[in-house]
């Protein structure tokens, strides 16, 4: 199993990362890979990570015609790596579809990759679900009906706010992944989230694995920051 704290590479090239990794040679970790790294990079990156023995979340949040998701994920799955993402606004039909691509994508004797779908951004709150995006729905029923859909559809677990991560488990079961973004220490800024949680709060809440990016990679101290996160999720205080 890896490690619950995947770390959001969101850096502009490969120089920049190999920067920030520096100080963290010889430990291994899940690294999440998003739209502003993979656009530049490219699959080389995701070798690199591979060969230097991290785990690897590819974020690219699929959203399309289910053809589409379905033939972008078979290479993806070629990719090797451990976890992707799709909209679950994009329906059972194509979150359907993407599993039917990483099956037929995955070299075989390898592991599928497995495949989370976001329900809601961490960005988003009630007001905007409500005037921008015309769901009438409460934000945390939304939630949990994305939750649903996503698990009749084959998904593996969802990406949802660490606050809505005990609903998901009561409705879709224990097995059932929670990767929640939107993770700040208490005296943080939260830049552009909104349901943000601390870590120690998260685990409590039933988190399986969560995501930061700028506390970590923004920090004077990334090393030391990587260690306050292990420390917190483990219980502890921190003055
Ligand atoms: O799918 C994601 O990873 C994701 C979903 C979501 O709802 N919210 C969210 O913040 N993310 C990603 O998680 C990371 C959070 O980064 P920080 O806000 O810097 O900790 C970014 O790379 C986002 O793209």
């Amino acid at each position: 199993m890896h490690t619950p704290f995947i770390v959001a590479l969101d850096f502009p090239s490969k120089h920049d990362v190999q920067q920030f990794l520096r100080p963290f040679s010889g430990t291994p970790l899940f690294v999440k890979v998003g739209m502003e790294l993979y656009y530049q990079e490219g699959p080389a990156i995701i070798a690199m990570f591979k060969e230097q023995g991290h785990a690897v979340f590819l974020d690219l949040k699929l959203h399309d015609i289910p053809n589409t998701v379905k033939q972008a994920m078979k290479g993806l799955a070629r990719l090797g790596v451990d976890l992707v993402n799709v909209h679950a606004a994009g329906g059972r039909r194509m979150m359907e579809a993407a599993i039917e691509g990483l099956d037929a994508g995955t070299p075989s004797g390898a592991a599928r990759p497995r495949c989370i779908a976001v329900t809601q951004l961490t960005s988003t709150d009630e007001r905007m679900l409500h005037e921008e995006l015309w769901i009438s729905q409460p934000l945390e029923e939304t939630v949990s009906h994305y939750a649903a859909l996503a698990q009749a559809s084959g998904m593996d677990g969802v990406v949802c706010s660490a606050n809505e991560a005990t609903l998901i488990k009561e409705r879709c079961g224990a097995s059932f992944l929670a990767v929640t973004p939107g993770i700040r220490f208490a005296d943080d800024s939260v830049h552009d989230q909104v349901r943000v949680v601390t870590p120690r709060k998260a685990r409590a809440l039933g988190a399986d694995y969560i995501v930061i990016g700028r506390s970590i990679t923004r920090a004077a101290d990334p090393l030391a920051a990587y260690s306050r996160l292990q420390h917190e999720w483990n219980g502890g205080e921190t003055e």
